[in-house]
């Protein structure tokens, strides 16, 4: 439908001429290194994220227009790290305006790296929608010799614009390795092979920009949905980290401050110490706050929970907006406890 993609707006730009004969992919902007800028070709690590505009991007990528029609909508343009829930939420309505469009075949998001994770898993577990959704970013700002940013760029559209990729959820796509946002997270600051996925497993990868996936459409065991179309405020929801001698208080600290509800980064598979535990214990009894017992390790199944909640495979940032979603939704803690054990 040509009008859609002729609309241009201060933030809404077209950004190649429309060829009937391709699909439509919008691209949603949120900055991060994918849009980053540095004062040199060789500099990786000194940048400023989030300065170069979608278009420019998109630009600087001429083979997109051989796949697909794209539309750039800026949504912000800063480094992931300085992302809110609200900012995610309000990208959360922009998807679900976009895949409610007919024309419409699948969405890109470009996003910083740091917390892309986060908003990933947000996308998946709120839009109910069978188009692709492809979150990607990049390593090297786009100003580096060999910035990844590009292919990413290119890779991402090739996924969203491809009925291979119908049904997989939110998916993230670096370094050619498409992975399900449920389950992908970033284990390195530095490498362009940061995203992995270990137990899980990759969903697929892509060469000469068709996507190749290993299994069938499938979607994650216990991925629950949650509206939040009106949705415009979401609850505080707190991570705090496991170690040797952690202080017990700043859980009730945290409470204090106004946390609705907290995450532990446990130690091994989720342990917390004794004394720990104990202010826990009274936060749950006393105040009724749900908390999660995940873990400060990359993998594994934490079903240690003392009398809290177990996140069993969820790492802490991802359990976090499903715990933050489920109070969103009024779950008890009885109907949080079950909706994480879904899982397994
Ligand atoms: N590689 C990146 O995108 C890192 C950047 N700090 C960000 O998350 O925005």
């Amino acid at each position: 439908h040509p009008t859609l993609f002729h609309k241009r707006t201060s933030d809404i730009s077209d950004l190649i001429s429309f060829n009937a004969s391709l699909p439509n992919v919008t691209i949603l902007a949120m900055g991060g290194t994918i849009a980053g800028s540095a004062s040199s070709s060789t500099e990786t690590a000194e940048y400023a994220a989030g300065s170069v505009k979608v278009d420019t991007l998109v630009e600087a990528v001429p083979d997109i227009k051989n796949i697909s029609n794209v539309r750039g909508i800026q949504v912000t343009n800063v480094g992931s790290e300085s992302l809110t829930p609200a900012n995610v939420l309000n990208l959360t309505h922009l998807v679900l305006d976009e895949v409610a469009k007919d024309d419409v075949q699948g969405i890109v998001v470009t996003h910083g790296t740091d917390s892309l994770e986060e908003t990933a898993m947000f996308l998946d577990m709120t839009v109910n929608s069978t188009k692709p959704i492809v979150v990607v970013g990049a390593m090297r700002p786009s100003t580096a010799i060999s910035a990844d940013g590009p292919m990413n760029l290119l890779n991402a559209v090739a996924v969203a614009a491809s009925n291979r990729s119908i049904g997989r959820g939110t998916m993230i796509l670096l370094n050619d390795r498409i992975g399900s946002a449920f389950y992908t997270t970033k284990t390195n600051g530095n490498t362009l092979d940061t995203f992995k996925s270990y137990e899980a497993g990759f969903l697929g990868m892509i060469l000469d920009q068709r996507p190749h996936f290993f299994y069938s459409p499938a979607t994650p065991t216990g991925k629950v949905y949650f509206d939040v179309k009106n949705t415009t405020e979401l609850p505080q929801i707190d991570i705090l980290y496991g170690y040797q001698g952690l202080n017990p208080k700043l859980a009730k600290s945290a409470v204090d401050l106004g946390a609705k509800g907290l995450v532990l980064a446990g130690m091994g598979a989720a342990s917390w110490t004794n004394p720990g535990n104990e202010v826990i214990d009274g936060l749950i009894n006393n105040q009724s706050i749900p908390v999660v017992y995940s873990h400060r390790t990359m993998d594994g199944y934490s079903d240690y929970s003392y009398n809290g909640i177990p996140a069993y495979f969820q790492n802490p940032q991802k359990a976090r907006y499903m715990l933050m979603l489920a109070i969103n939704a009024g779950y008890s803690i009885p109907s949080i406890t079950e909706m994480f054990s879904l899982e397994y």
